[in-house]
């Protein structure tokens, strides 16, 4: 599931709910799908911001939906829509951004980290590479050979690493909605200024 909060000043905050980890289950897949469609189609809707319930952002695919049939709109067009957006997308990044989910932010035209974050695409240590993206997004983002480190290695960075690096623009000890939520509401600003 998906929770859609319009706040004043234009933004939309989308929050991924499913814990423990937010993974994107079929549900939530479909939550994005609703709530990315509802916030491009609003003109009142200036910027996005994609949040995580309960201080995690996201764990990637929901392993616990591995055995079964797939169900749901599939994961990549679901990603491409979001880059896709005419709006800037913010992903607020709290917790974890592992997988799929690091995938979904990268598909955001912004990513802001909290300090604590740890990003990562381990899909290699469950015998995968990164399907949705990942492996297209992450070098043309940082280059092949560091985008090449996380993925064979799977491991998983630090968000001032992940700074470093230019996974991610900005890392925040504060209240990561609210400075990307005013992050976004900047972006749309310096857009709309040169409109
Ligand atoms: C179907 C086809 C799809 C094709 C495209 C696929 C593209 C994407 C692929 C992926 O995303 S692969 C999955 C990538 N994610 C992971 O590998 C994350 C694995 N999890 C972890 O590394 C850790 O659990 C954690 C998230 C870092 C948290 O570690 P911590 O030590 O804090 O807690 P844990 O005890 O390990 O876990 C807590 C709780 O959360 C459940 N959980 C963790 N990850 C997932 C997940 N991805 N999906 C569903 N549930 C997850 C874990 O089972 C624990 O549950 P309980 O035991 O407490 O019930």
């Amino acid at each position: 599931m998906a929770r859609y909060t319009r706040i004043p000043g234009s933004i939309a905050l989308i929050t991924l709910m499913n814990p423990p980890v937010n993974a994107l289950s079929a549900a939530v897949r479909q939550g994005i799908t609703d709530t990315v469609g509802r916030a491009v189609s609003d003109p009142e809707v200036k910027a996005v911001v994609l949040c995580g319930e309960n201080g995690k952002f996201c764990g990637g695919a929901d392993i616990r939906e591995f055995a079964g049939p797939m169900t749901g709109p599939p994961l990549i067009p679901m990603i491409d829509a979001i880059e896709a957006a005419e709006k800037p997308v913010v992903a607020a990044i709290e917790g974890i951004a592992l997988g799929g989910g690091l995938e979904l932010a990268l598909a955001c035209h912004y990513r802001i980290a909290h300090v604590k974050a740890r990003l990562g695409l381990p899909e290699v240590t469950l015998g995968l590479l990164p399907g949705a993206g990942g492996t297209q997004r992450l070098p043309r983002l940082i280059g092949v050979p560091a985008a090449l480190d996380l993925i064979v290695t799977g491991r998983h960075v630090s968000a001032q690493e992940a700074l470093k690096l230019g996974i991610v623009d900005q890392v925040t000890d504060g209240n990561i909605q609210e400075v990307a939520m005013e992050f976004a509401q900047s972006m749309s600003a310096t857009l709309n200024s040169r409109c």
